[in-house]
């Protein structure tokens, strides 16, 4: 029995390495970082949030199996219900009116391309960086950061460092392995191509709320 996860999860170790000593994470771990900044991100993830919830719906579509597809729709209400309120409580009621950034279009195309375009196999590799970046650098700040008291972001660092958001994404990780189990070489080598991308992208995407992209035109 493969666990495609966990071969995947190695050969995009480095990518997950870099992530954590990117300056937004560093700063965030330890409270520094810039308000402006954070208020740029939140704002670029509440537009990505939005997307991601159709896309997360249009993955549990494909799926054969209706506890499959529950499981996604849940995730789309639930985790982003989850999301949305701890948005409002860095935005303070304040209406987001911000157009999407590059990386932040680029990365919800891609994901919806994938997602409507390809196989459900390919789907589902594409959306799990999602879940499991998230949880590891959660977990991961969560376990080295020494300023829990006072940091202004531990709520954001509590969601996803949180046991909910884990069970969560340990279901979407065996439904992937499922669907990997049965997948011929092609599609599972499609598969890492898709997780790959959408791994680059969770750095992208943090890299461009640090600079607070702008489109160059
Ligand atoms: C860009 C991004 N990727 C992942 C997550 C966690 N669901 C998020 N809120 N934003």
């Amino acid at each position: 029995m493969i666990n495609w996860f966990n071969t995947v999860r190695k050969q995009t170790e480095s990518i997950l390495e870099s992530i954590k000593s990117q300056e937004f994470i560093t700063q965030l771990m330890d409270g520094t970082l810039p308000k402006d900044v954070f208020q740029f991100y939140i704002e670029q993830d509440a537009l990505y949030l939005s997307e991601y919830k159709k896309i997360l719906t249009q993955v549990g579509v494909k799926c054969t199996e209706s506890s499959e597809t529950q499981f996604f729709i849940n995730a789309a209400s639930g985790i982003i219900e989850v999301e949305n309120a701890l948005h409002q409580t860095f935005l303070k009621n304040h209406t987001v009116i911000a157009e999407p950034s590059p990386t932040c279009e680029l990365y919800t195309s891609y994901l919806s391309r994938v997602v409507c375009n390809q196989s459900v196999e390919e789907g589902l590799a594409a959306v799990l960086p999602c879940f499991t970046i998230y949880k590891e650098i959660g977990d991961y700040i969560l376990k080295n950061q020494t300023n829990k008291e006072d940091n202004p972001y531990q709520d954001w660092i509590n969601t996803y460092g949180g046991e909910d958001f884990a069970t969560s994404v340990n279901h979407a990780i065996d439904i992937t392995n499922m669907y990997a189990e049965d997948a011929n070489d092609k599609t599972l080598l499609r598969m890492n191509t898709a997780f790959r991308k959408a791994s680059q992208l969770e750095w992208m995407f943090w890299d461009s709320a640090y600079n607070k992209e702008q489109w160059k035109i």
